[in-house]
Formats: C-alpha cells, sequence, structure tokens
C-alpha cells in the first residue's frame, strides 16, 4: 500500500482576521481558534511548511465604521496593529498545542515580536516551525491577502489557501443566488474576465505576475485544509 504524499510542500495560509470571531460579533472566540489551530496542526504532521498571514477584521478595519474621521493612513496603521494582535493569540495557541509558532511583524514592534526577515522566516519554515507573519504588509492603503501574496511569492510557497467563509468560488455570489455553482478550478483570465472578486486587485495582481496559485476554501468545513494539501477536491484552485 503506498502512503498519500502531501501535494505541497511550503503553504501559505491567509487566515481572515473575522474567521477567529466564529459567532461571536467581534474579537477571538477561544473554541474557534482552538479550532483552526487543530486544522493547522494536522497539516503540519504530514510534513508541510506552514506559513500564515492572520487579518485584522475582528478587531479593526482601516475602512471601517469604527474608523470614521480618522485619517486613512492612520486606520490603516491600527488595523495592522489588531493583526498583531491576532497573530499574538494564534500563535499562543498554537504553542499550547504542541506547535512551535513564531510571530514575524512587517512593523517595528521589537518588544512585542521580532520583525520581519527574510532568511529568518525561511530558516524557521525549514525547522518545521509554523511562521505567522502579522502588520500585514507594514504599509497603509493595503491589505493582508495583498501581504498574503507578497509573502507567499517571498518565501517560495507553492500556493496560498485563502481562507473563507464560503467553500470555493461560486459561479456567481452564493448568498444571493441559490443556483450558483462551485468551480473546482479556473484560471486567473476567466477569474478575471468574469469579474469574480477573490482577492482584492492588488493581492491578485500579484499572485497572477508570480504564476502562484490561490485556492479558496472554507476553514469551517472541518478537514478541509487536509484535503487541500493532500491535494483533493476541495475549494476552487485559480491557476496562471
Ligand atoms: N463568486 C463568488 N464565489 C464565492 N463567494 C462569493 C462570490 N461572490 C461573492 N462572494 C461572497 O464572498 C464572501 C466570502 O469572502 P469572505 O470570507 O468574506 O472573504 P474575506 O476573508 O476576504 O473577508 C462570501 O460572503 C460570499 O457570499
Ligand atoms: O498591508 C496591510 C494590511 C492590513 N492593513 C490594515 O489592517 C486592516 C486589517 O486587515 P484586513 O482587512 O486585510 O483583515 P481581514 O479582512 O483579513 O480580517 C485593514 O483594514 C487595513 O486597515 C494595512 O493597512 N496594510
Amino acid at each position: 500500500m503506498t502512503i498519500a504524499k502531501p501535494a505541497h510542500k511550503r503553504i501559505l495560509l491567509k487566515l481572515s482576521g473575522e474567521a477567529l470571531m466564529g459567532d461571536d460579533q467581534f474579537g477571538i472566540n477561544r473554541d474557534t481558534i482552538v479550532r483552526m489551530v487543530e486544522e493547522v496542526a494536522e497539516v503540519t504532521r504530514l510534513g508541510v511548511e506552514v506559513a500564515v498571514v492572520i487579518g485584522g477584521g475582528n478587531i479593526f478595519r482601516g475602512v471601517a465604521g469604527g474608523s470614521t474621521g480618522i485619517d486613512r493612513a492612520t486606520a490603516d496603521y491600527m488595523g495592522m496593529l489588531a493583526t498583531v494582535m491576532n497573530a499574538l493569540a494564534l500563535a499562543d495557541t498554537m504553542n499550547k498545542a504542541g506547535l512551535v509558532a513564531r510571530v514575524m511583524s512587517a512593523i517595528a514592534i521589537e518588544q512585542v515580536v521580532e520583525p520581519y526577515v527574510r532568511p529568518k522566516a525561511l530558516q524557521y519554515l525549514e525547522e518545521g516551525k509554523v511562521v505567522v507573519f502579522a502588520a500585514g504588509t507594514g504599509n497603509p492603503f493595503f491589505t493582508t491577502d495583498t501581504a498574503a501574496a507578497l509573502r507567499g511569492a517571498e518565501i517560495g510557497a507553492e500556493v496560498v489557501l485563502k481562507a473563507t467563509k464560503v467553500d470555493g468560488v461560486y459561479t456567481a455570489d452564493p448568498k444571493l443566488d441559490a443556483t450558483a455553482t462551485r468551480y473546482t478550478k479556473l484560471s486567473f483570465d476567466e477569474a478575471m474576465s468574469r469579474n469574480l472578486g477573490i482577492m482584492d486587485a492588488t493581492a491578485f495582481a500579484l499572485c497572477r505576475d508570480q504564476k502562484l496559485p490561490i485556492k479558496v476554501f472554507s476553514i469551517f468545513k472541518h478537514g478541509a485544509l487536509k484535503r487541500v494539501v493532500m491535494g483533493e477536491d476541495e475549494g476552487t484552485l485559480v491557476y496562471a
């Protein structure tokens, strides 16, 4: 009997901040974060190197209502700090679950987390540690999706796994159209021409230029991350 091998050696997992809320209105839901870490742990046990970019939308978003009247750049820095909080919670939960996690921040807050240094991140990944990238790209006017594309390209990830609330890309918004069907895969050009919002335009363009495939899947579906990593039919693959 041959044992199935993972389809990917190194992945970049983008987790939205909102995913951490669970059914709460904001913040970090304990059961949800523990469950998410279990899904990640399962994949690391297969020998896959995992880097994570975490969002901050559960705490603060630069363009959200709570930032009304605040300068956009300032609000965005607040959003980046929110991702640092999530990263600390995520890494702490990972360490308690028996993983070894390291947080690297795109903005210097050296008493709290170490700065992002690419060779160091690569070293951690080679050592089997999970690297959690915090503070997005470190620049206002960007998103953590763009950070996922950027870091994914930098560390030579084979794929960016975009974890969302829906289990893939559909022919139309499945919340509004019950007849929408899920794509198993589609090319960057098809996604563009059909105007399917998979990631924001900057993130999407970066992945397309770098020929870095994106897999959209649901983090709320138990075992989905593992099935994605094993190359099974789960979510939607966007390819060059
Ligand atoms: N063609 C489509 N395929 C899948 N989801 C879609 C599509 N168009 C719109 N959506 C919507 O996109 C949302 C999924 O993105 P979400 O998890 O909110 O992403 P993010 O993590 O960027 O906030 C869902 O609310 C879904 O209804
Ligand atoms: O490179 C980045 C990444 C994030 N942000 C800010 O951080 C917030 C939280 O990130 P995001 O909205 O991407 O989080 P998610 O939707 O994944 O929870 C954003 O609204 C921005 O204000 C930013 O300014 N630059």
